[in-house]
């Protein structure tokens, strides 16, 4: 497919996402370079197995597919694009990414967000907590997670309005109730869930591929001074639940057969059920803001395993269903320019960054986005997660 390669969306890569093509609703598409192929258009050339999922108007049916039936789907639009004979039926289905709007790609479900990257939570617990131990006692035992609100999950490019709520107030006076004043981005990798569990049988920590079929990023917007006043005990509510954006794209987790790498050593031994921890994955992500790079958080440098995420998240019977998204956590590194959110970056908003900023302000554009090793042996790039600050209208 010409200009495709080198874009970091080439045949190796070829994420999901859902389109609204002009004049046939929304369809599930891949990216390749700078188009969408319409899945539906070209079916009668794909497998016949799992072509009914091709007519739905959603990426659910799709991603739900058995493993075999959804990698025989991947390796035959692989080859008509791959091949220049097959070019005349595929160009009337190619649709310039210029010209369509994406969607929400997935039907969320249930969405739970871990805390995963150890080198975070440090820098977070010795700010919200300067008294106690940086690391919570279970923090090394468990990968610790909430769980989040999946109706205020929206697809990357929605304006994000600053949220209002009630944090505390002035020593000796009680809290106050306005827009928040400590406006964070989350910068995350999230695991989308295809095939469901069986409620009562956990997901053991080998299976992870059973389940999970795709990465994409996120960013899980944060009000500091409302989730500080808030959490204690029962963890963060509405300072995280006004909005979760999440990238269009769906990087099939195939596509990043080259991107496993071995996590963090973990020490002491998880329990058996956390055993073998699996790999990680290495995703290079930027944090921009209004187009300027001010982070970048290696995701291989996160301690507990998207395979322990999974293991640990039904270890106690709960199921997973199509739509399920879990998330990493903030990813951030040991280096300075390595934290994913502005909390770690600004060290609690006490230092600005250099071009002045501290919390993010009305009119701010930010972006999470992400390379990782092709199977191709150059670079693909995850769909970016991007989204713009509007006032809170009080
Ligand atoms: O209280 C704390 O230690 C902080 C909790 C979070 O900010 C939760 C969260 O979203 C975790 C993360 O993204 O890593
Ligand atoms: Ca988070
Ligand atoms: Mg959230």
């Amino acid at each position: 497919m010409p200009g495709a390669a080198g874009s970091g969306f080439d045949v190796d890569h070829l994420p999901w996402g859902l389109a609204e093509l002009p004049g046939l609703g929304p369809r599930p598409v891949v990216r390749i370079g700078e188009h969408a192929l319409d899945l539906a258009g070209i079916a009668e050339h794909l497998p016949a197995s799992g072509r009914a999922a091709l007519a739905a108007p959603t990426l659910d049916t799709l991603l739900a597919l058995p493993a075999d039936e959804l990698a025989a789907q991947r390796d035959a639009v692989r080859e008509l694009l791959t091949d220049p004979a097959h070019r005349p039926l595929v160009a009337p289905h190619l649709h310039p990414l210029a010209g369509i709007s994406l969607r929400l790609p997935i039907t969320v479900a249930d969405v739970v967000d871990f805390y995963a990257s150890e080198h975070h939570a440090t820098r977070v617990g010795s700010i919200f907590r300067p008294d106690g131990p940086a690391l919570p006692q279970a923090w090394k035992h468990l990968p610790i997670g909430y769980h989040g609100r999946a109706g205020s999950v929206v697809v990357s490019g929605t304006p994000i309005r600053r949220p209002a709520g009630q944090r505390r107030g002035a020593p000796g006076s009680g809290p106050t109730f306005g827009p928040s004043e400590r406006l964070d981005l989350e910068a995350e990798v999230g695991f989308v869930v295809g095939r469901p569990s069986v409620l009562g049988r956990p997901v053991p920590v080998t299976a992870l591929a059973d389940h999970v079929v795709g990465v994409a990023l996120v960013n899980d917007w944060s009000a500091r001074d409302l989730q500080a006043w808030e959490y204690v005990p029962l963890g963060p509510f509405l300072g995280k639940s006004f909005a979760t954006s999440i990238a269009a794209w769906i990087t099939p987790l195939a596509a990043l057969e080259a991107a496993w790498t071995d996590p963090p050593a973990q020490s002491p031994e998880p329990l058996p059920y956390l055993r073998p921890a699996g790999r990680g994955l290495d995703l290079a992500l930027e944090v921009l803001l209004d187009g300027e790079v001010v982070a970048r958080p290696p995701f291989a440098s996160t301690y507990w395993t998207p395979s322990q995420m999974l293991a640990h998240l039904t270890s106690n019977g709960a199921a997973v269903r199509t739509g399920d998204l879990f998330a990493s956590g903030t990813v951030s590194g040991p280096g300075d320019d390595e934290r994913g959110c502005l909390l770690e970056l600004t060290r609690g908003g006490t230092v600005p960054l250099p071009d002045g900023r501290t919390w993010l302000t009305d009119g701010t554009e930010v972006t999470v986005r992400a390379s990782a090793p092709s199977t191709s042996g150059g670079r693909l790039h995850l769909g970016e997660v991007s989204g713009r600050i509007v006032g809170s209208g009080l």
